[in-house]
């Protein structure tokens, strides 16, 4: 036997713990290594992920480095450097009470609230000291634990220190227990020398100085800025109403970098100031409740607070009738194939909507889809399919949609916020409903129960995204379903635009109630079984219901109930043209179409009956006007609304052979608009040129019954048409005459270009335009 290195001899219990640790010497070594780094792990690391939150802002994390090193305590003392070693910890690790609140919940904050305003006859300094004292009661009754509203602090505009509160975040007084500052700022305009104008040159100085940041209140938690004015001496925003209030909100965007947290809102002190503000107070107080939950201002759209003040939505395109060129399409979309599909009854669609609302994830009881390929009825059964949702979560189409704004609802609803909601939000013109229907549209949602369509025209401007088919063989959303999912997706979308440059705090809030649906965003909204559900969920809560279907689905437009404007797209004349354009699915699209205008003729007195033109260059322009005068004798539509195409593509559309060559000038849309009345006026019909919306490149021609007294009308009494649903039902008897609303605007009619004269104009970037 050997020894042990020692020379000393073993025997008896040492020596088998001597042989046991030759043979394991490795693995004991590494085993105590082991646990001496765990230990050391231990001890190091963990205290500071116990006070380390993670997602403290700057001034917070600063905060916490600082009780990092002043309040772990070993034996007394003030612990060393972290990183010089392994620390011993003894005792119990203490905080103060602020580091403990602080880091205890994540999330806790002080906001303080400063109301600046200027006065010069003392009215704005009356508003501020109420508006502090009630949000001050308000906010301090909390909105959760986390949070801790201090009393805000008045401060007038011709004492405050500019170099305290406008050169940077105001310095925090008491180190460990941060306070974050809001800014809202009362103020009144003059357009002689006061305090204001120095406040504003302070502002602009700040921000071109080159040795200060751009943005030095970007540490502010946001702002927002309400102005009073007088109409009497200045009656618009272009004559000086409220003008330094709104250099104000924009110098505050640049100086904190877009925290434009609500819209600047506008008085007149002499008739609205109540109503006003307490509305913008509202919005404030809302916001500082978000605040208050979520820790931060919400989401907001690029360009939200923009410091340069950006019109980059206008470049975007977007809108729900304005129909652009679509540059994605291609030679290989033209030229696919169409499978051929299953034909069965119509009468099958019944059997698909129970059994995929029962159980809407089970598809292997699914019931044969219906087809809606060829018109005439068939009775060949067809062998039982799977249900699909028809815009799946994880496919190309569901991240190509919401890519492009949509947000999706269900597994086949969209809706979409239109730049002309956008538009109207700040200021600068609605779209043509309006001039000539009256739609407000800050308060119009834009959406569509069903994405899909049966149709690929060469005009749509969906990108060529969203799926077609001539079938519904996709699961069914229930109504509630898609209702409440429209609404909060188009509520949530219209919060996101409250920092955007010129939006005003008065539209925003009205934009909150949705007054208006238009359901002619991308897909055929009738292809969805429950609509006429759908509608009743609309009308239940007022909103006017403007549906635009296709002319390809007879069945499903004769059962539509009543909606408050009834659409069908009419884009050729023949049926040749509308083979070249419309590139339908359906083979008897001819056929279908036609149904659609004799179903629309029978509709005519109990509906307000529309047909849409749009005009593209070279497509359906040229020698069809005797066409659509043969179309619009047929189908004697209340009103015609012509329209030229849109162009957004940067690149040619291949595929369709589109370019801005194919879109027609305004002159060109009116010489069409006046050949066609004249020849209809030939006929006999009587129909004239009613309204037009030059800046859409839109005109109405309308049938001599909403004419009164020489009088175009229009426009749509929308408290009558519920009146009439309500006391006469869905299927009830009334004509479109009953609930015409009141005369159309002068500047609305032909001749006068359409522009609303209380908005103001402005091109693409924003720069005014004269009318
Ligand atoms: C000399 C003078 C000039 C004014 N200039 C404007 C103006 O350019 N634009 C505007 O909207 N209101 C203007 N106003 C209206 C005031 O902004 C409005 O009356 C405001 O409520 C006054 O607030 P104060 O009482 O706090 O000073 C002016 C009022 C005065 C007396
Ligand atoms: S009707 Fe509504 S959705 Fe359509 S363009 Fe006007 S505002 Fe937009």
């Amino acid at each position: 036997m050997t020894s042990v290195g020692s020379g000393l001899d073993a025997s008896g219990p040492l020596k088998d713990i001597l042989e046991i640790w030759h043979e394991h010497r490795a693995a004991v070594l590494f085993a105590t290594t082991c646990i001496l780094a765990l230990v050391w792990f231990y001890l190091e690391l963990l205290p500071r992920n116990n006070i380390e939150p993670t997602n403290l802002k700057p001034n917070q994390q600063a905060t916490s480095s600082i009780i990092l090193e002043e309040k772990i305590i070993t034996g007394g003392e003030k612990a060393k450097d972290v990183a010089t070693g392994p620390r011993r910890i003894k005792g119990e690790l203490r905080r103060t009470d602020s580091a403990r609140k602080s880091l205890g919940s994540g999330e806790e904050r002080r906001i303080q609230i400063l109301v600046f305003y200027s006065s010069l006859i003392g009215n704005t300094e009356r508003i501020a000291n109420g508006a502090a004292e009630g949000l001050g009661t308000s906010l301090g009754e909390g909105y959760n634990s986390h949070s801790t509203f201090l009393k805000p602090i008045v401060l007038d505009l011709a004492e405050a220190d500019y170099d305290e509160y406008f050169i940077s975040t105001p310095k925090q007084t008491e180190p460990n227990t941060p306070v974050e500052y809001f800014y809202l700022i009362l103020l009144p305009s003059y357009n002689i020398d006061s305090i204001n104008d120095n406040l504003l040159e302070h502002m602009r100085e700040t921000h071109h100085d080159f040795r200060i940041d751009t943005a030095p209140l970007s540490g502010i938690l946001g702002y927002s800025v309400f102005g009073f004015g007088d109409r009497e001496g200045w009656p618009t925003e272009d004559e000086g109403f409220c003008f330094q209030a709104k250099e104000v909100d924009k110098w505050m965007a640049k100086l904190t970098g877009r925290k434009r947290a609500y819209p600047l809102g506008m008085a007149d002190t002499k008739r609205e100031l109540k109503e006003r503000l307490d509305e913008w107070i509202g919005g404030v107080k809302d916001i500082m409740g978000l605040v208050a939950r979520t820790g931060s201002l919400g989401e907001g759209v690029p360009g939200s607070g923009d410091a340069v003040e950006s019109d980059d939505e206008y470049a975007s395109g977007e809108d729900d009738d304005e129909v652009l060129v679509d540059e994605s399409l291609t030679a290989k979309q033209s030229k696919r194939k169409e499978k051929p599909s299953n034909i069965d009854d119509v009468e099958d669609l019944g059997r698909i909507m129970k059994a995929s609302q029962a159980d809407s994830k089970t598809a292997s009881s699914a019931p044969v889809a219906v087809d809606f390929t060829t018109y005439t009825k068939s009775t060949s059964k067809r062998p039982p399919q799977t249900i699909k949702e028809m815009v799946p979560k994880n496919s190309p189409t569901y991240a190509s949609l919401t890519k492009q704004g949509y947000s999706i609802v269900g597994s086949h609803s969209g809706v979409k916020i239109c730049r002309w909601t956008k538009s109207a939000l700040r200021g600068r013109g609605s779209c043509y409903k309006f001039s000539f229907y009256g739609i407000a549209s800050h308060q119009c949602m834009e959406t569509t129960p069903s994405l899909s369509c049966s149709n690929k025209c060469v005009f749509c401007w969906r990108h060529g995204t969203n799926p077609v088919g001539t079938t519904w063989r996709w699961v069914v959303d229930p109504p509630e379903l898609i209702f409440d999912g429209v609404k909060a997706g188009h509520y949530k979308k219209i919060k996101m635009l409250r920092g955007v440059p010129g939006v005003r705090a008065e539209r925003f809030a009205e934009a909150m109630r949705i007054r208006h649906c238009a359901l002619s965003l991308v897909g055929e909204p009738i292809f969805y079984p429950h609509i006429n559900e759908f509608l009743a969920m609309l009308h239940g809560e007022r909103i006017s219901s403007f549906l635009v279907c296709n002319a390809q689905h007879p069945d499903q437009l004769a059962a539509l109930k009543a909606v408050t404007q009834l659409y069908v797209s009419i884009d050729a004349s023949n049926k040749e043209s509308l083979r070249k354009i419309d590139r339908p699915l359906h083979r008897d699209f001819w056929e279908r179409f036609q149904r659609c205008l004799e179903i629309l003729r029978e509709k005519r007195f109990k509906q307000r009956t529309v047909f849409r033109l749009t005009l593209v260059k070279g497509f359906n322009v040229e020698d069809e006007v005797e066409g659509y005068a043969d179309l619009v004798e047929k189908g004697l539509p209340c009103f015609v609304e012509i329209k030229g195409v849109t162009y957004c593509g940067t690149s040619s559309s291949a595929g369709a052979g589109l370019s801005m060559a194919n879109v027609p000038f305004y002159a060109e849309v009116t010489e069409f608009v006046e050949a066609l009345n004249k020849k209809l006026n030939e006929r006999g019909l009587k129909y004239g040129i009613a309204a037009e919306h030059a800046h859409s490149c839109c005109v109405l021609i309308a049938s001599e019954r909403f004419r009164v007294d020489g009088k175009w009308h229009t426009r749509i009494d929308y408290q009558r048409f519920f009146e009439l649903l309500e006391e006469r039902g869905a299927d009830g008897d009334w004509t479109p005459e009953e609930y015409m609303g009141p005369e159309t605007p002068e500047w609305a009619t032909w001749g006068q270009g359409g522009f609303d004269p209380r908005d103001t104009r402005v091109d693409r970037k924003g720069r005014k335009i004269e009318v």
